[in-house]
């Protein structure tokens, strides 16, 4: 699965470029979207990310490609990589990497079998 977003002024932090919370939802959200294409009839939560490293700031007004592939899937979990790509300079390129790993649970939210 594949997403853009738009970096805009109430995505900044303090010091003017893109807050690392923001950058966060944005994968957690992207990764839920991909996991429940993949698995419509799942209730997922996320249970915890490998890495979170930001090694580059982000500038207002990028446009950023997120890229979400499954890279793992266990009992009750399904795991997929996302690769955030910046598309301006001189930033252009990878700016994060992680893999995000979301558990199937019920209406009390006890895990259960995919
Ligand atoms: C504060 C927040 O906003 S948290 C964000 C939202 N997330 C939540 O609210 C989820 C809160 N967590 C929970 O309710 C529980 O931890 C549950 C129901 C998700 C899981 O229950 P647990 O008993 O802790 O699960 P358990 O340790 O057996 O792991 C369940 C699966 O997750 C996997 N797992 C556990 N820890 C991790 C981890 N840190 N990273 C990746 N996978 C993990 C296990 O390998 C297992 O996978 P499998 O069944 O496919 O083999």
């Amino acid at each position: 699965m594949e997403t853009h977003r738009l970096v805009l002024t109430e995505d900044l932090n303090q010091y003017g470029f893109l807050f690392g919370g923001r950058l966060l939802s944005w994968v957690d959200e992207a990764g839920f979207i991909a996991a429940s294409n993949d698995f419509p009839n799942a209730r997922f939560v996320t249970i915890g990310m490998s890495k979170v490293e930001f090694r580059k700031s982000v500038k207002n007004g990028s446009v950023v490609r997120i890229v979400v592939e499954r890279s793992k899937m266990g009992r009750t979990s399904v795991c997929y990589r996302v690769d955030i790509y910046s598309t301006k300079e001189p930033e252009r390129g990878v700016i994060f990497a992680t893999e995000i790993t979301y558990v199937n649970v019920d209406e009390t939210g006890e895990k259960l079998p995919l």
